[in-house]
């Protein structure tokens, strides 16, 4: 998928922006320490930019809310299974080892509420550059691993994001 096409099937309005960078791809990979028996869930997966090239794991789910990207994620990560609908609601009713996603920012402000609630190793989350992840139970440990933003995305992001790592 070239960068045309990608800016083709973002739609602002959902505050989409498909993270292309491989430098931040794998510092993602690397801060998540994906394990060959995983289950891996990526949720608000877009048309599977990060999904395609995740490590080996025993399952990769992926969660999006935006119809019409689901044949295009099907088509990008063919190993994957895809999920269309609220990824909350999803990541409730799953079980699974690894969490990513990159959600807008008040999305995320609902799944940081809802971690404890979830059973899972390590989350991987791109959260806004003002997120309070205080808030969460002292059994989380939180690690800042990048900021991602321009044209680490395309089309390019205007905002900050930063990537954490939430691990129990
Ligand atoms: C910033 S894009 C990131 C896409 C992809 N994770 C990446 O980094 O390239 C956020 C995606 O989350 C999706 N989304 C928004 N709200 C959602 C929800 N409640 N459940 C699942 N997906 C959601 C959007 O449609 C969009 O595709």
């Amino acid at each position: 998928m070239d960068d045309n096409e990608l800016a083709s099937l973002a739609d602002p309005s959902f505050e989409q922006y498909f993270l292309v960078s491989p430098e931040k791809l794998a510092l993602i990979y690397d801060a998540a320490g994906i394990r060959p028996s995983d289950r891996v869930v990526e949720i608000g997966a877009g048309v599977g930019t990060v999904a395609r090239t995740m490590p080996p794991c025993q399952s990769l789910t992926v969660v999006e809310f935006d119809r019409n990207l689901i044949d295009h994620l099907r088509r990008n990560v063919p190993h994957a299974n895809v999920i269309h609908g609220d990824g909350l609601r999803a990541a409730r009713d799953m079980a699974f080892d690894v969490l990513v996603s990159n959600l807008p920012n008040l999305v995320t402000e609902s799944l940081i509420d809802i971690l404890p609630e979830l059973s899972f190793r390590v989350a991987v989350m791109a959260v806004g550059e003002h997120a309070d992840l205080g808030r969460l139970p002292a059994e989380f440990k939180v690690t800042e691993v990048a900021t991602i933003s321009g044209t680490d995305f395309r089309p390019a992001q205007p905002s900050v994001s930063r990537i954490v790592k939430v691990a129990r």
